[in-house]
């Protein structure tokens, strides 16, 4: 009797320790948002310089690093040019040439005096070997695992750190798609190289990031990073208008869901987006299908037959029929696996960072993305949106309609995890 008493308590608290894994208990955006102003209109700046956290600031200097044989040089260039303090957050670190090399810039500074803090994902870096931990450790480099698998964890062990941030003597900073692993190397030429953007700030805007860097290292370690050698004071670095936000369950902020809402139900003349994630829910569906209503021309690029996770493109597939239907293009990219985060709309802001345009970066992770609000830069961006768009596939309603039925019924089968892609 008593066997059975201890074993359903047990397994009670097991039920519910898993249920909050895929609940959370604030409730979240439902209704469609309307369409009142412009990206252009100064109202869309207003409301969003508040509603997703820091405000807008001028000043600011963004450059697009093209595919890992940009990025990571810009990156390893900028560790080693640190004098003070380096703060660095991501999602994916594995073992290989690219975290070799990162690892070996990291510890060269901690080793000459500069404080380099790092937080790793614990899942994202699992297939990280110890031996490049303990470099770093032994050179000094704080390293930190964000939500290790701990009894005291479990309930939220389903919330990871997804966020890519690097901030060099609080001057320089990082954001963008690209992870530490050799996947991210080269320049998108084959399969095993994947297609990836990042971005290089300088400018006001990079409080802003290290100020998000923070937020998981107050979390997990119970200390502050500030003091100027983190925080100095930073001049106009170009003549950009940007802010950095972040969102997170923890905090009950649904900011990156809100921002793509009230992007879409901003534009008027066009939504560029690659997604290398794509799974839209209801609201955003209908959002998109709303601002087809209203002539905005959308293109929306997606990888194609090489993705790492064919659950999300079987999972994405069922929800394309309604959007192509109404008008919506959907192009599959060919050469390689497309990691981007890319949003732009009107061609005049533009949205970068971590977020992958699914649920679980609207709801589970904690993700950090830039808005960037300069008709240039959109410029600009379009233009690589253009050079992305080359290698594609258009698909069709009518290809959708004659998919396998094997898809068909995989799609049906993924159903009940929809919220956790
Ligand atoms: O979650 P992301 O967008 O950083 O992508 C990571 C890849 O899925 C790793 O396989």
């Amino acid at each position: 009797m008593i066997w059975t008493i201890v074993i359903t308590a047990l397994v009670s608290v097991l039920a519910v320790v898993l249920a909050m894994n895929f609940a959370t208990p604030e409730k979240k955006l439902e209704r469609k948002i309307e369409h009142r102003y412009s990206v252009a209109d100064p109202q869309f700046r207003r409301e969003l310089g508040v509603m997703l956290g820091p405000g807008i600031v001028a000043g600011n200097k963004v450059t697009d690093l093209q595919n890992g044989h940009e990025i990571f040089p810009a990156m390893l260039a900028a560790v080693a040019s640190a004098q003070k303090t380096i703060t660095f957050e991501t999602y994916i670190y594995w073992s290989g040439e690219v975290g070799q090399k990162m690892a070996d810039a990291l510890s060269e500074r901690a080793r000459a005096g500069v404080k380099v803090n790092v937080m790793l994902d614990w899942a994202g870096s699992i297939k990280m070997e110890n031996a490049l931990l303990e470099q770093m450790e032994t050179a000094g480099v704080v390293v930190h695992r964000y939500r290790p698998l701990h009894w005291y964890n479990l309930g939220r062990l389903n919330n990871r750190t997804h966020r890519k941030l690097l901030v060099i003597d609080g001057r320089i900073g990082f954001t963008g798609g690209v992870g530490i692993a050799d996947q991210w190397s080269g320049q998108a030429q084959d399969p095993d190289h994947w297609r990836d953007m990042h971005f290089r700030i300088e400018g006001p805007v990079v409080a802003q990031i290290q100020a998000a860097f923070n937020d998981n290292w107050i979390k997990t370690t119970g200390e502050v990073l500030n003091g100027a050698d983190y925080f100095p004071p930073l001049q106009p670095a170009g003549t950009t208008d940007a802010h950095l936000f972040i969102s997170s369950p923890a905090g009950g902020s649904e900011s990156m869901h809100l921002m793509y809402l009230m992007c879409i139900a901003a534009a008027e003349h066009s939504i560029d987006l690659e997604a290398s994630y794509f799974v839209p829910d209801t609201l955003i569906t209908k959002a998109l299908l709303a601002a087809r209503q209203r002539g905005v021309r959308i293109r929306i690029v997606v990888p194609g037959e090489h993705i790492d996770s064919a659950t999300v493109r079987i999972a994405s597939k069922r929800e394309w029929g309604e959007l192509l239907l109404g008008g919506v293009e959907i192009y599959e990219y060919k050469p390689t696996m497309l990691h981007n985060k890319l949003l732009i709309v009107d061609g005049e802001m533009v949205s970068v960072g971590s977020t992958n345009f699914d649920i679980r970066s609207f709801r589970l992770n904690d993700e950090a993305s830039l808005n960037i609000y300069d008709r240039d830069f959109a410029t600009r961006m379009t233009q690589i949106f253009e050079q992305d768009l080359k290698p594609t596939k258009r698909y069709t309603h009518e290809m959708w309609q004659k998919r396998p039925l094997k898809e068909k019924f995989a799609e049906k089968v993924l159903i009940p995890i929809k919220s956790q892609l």
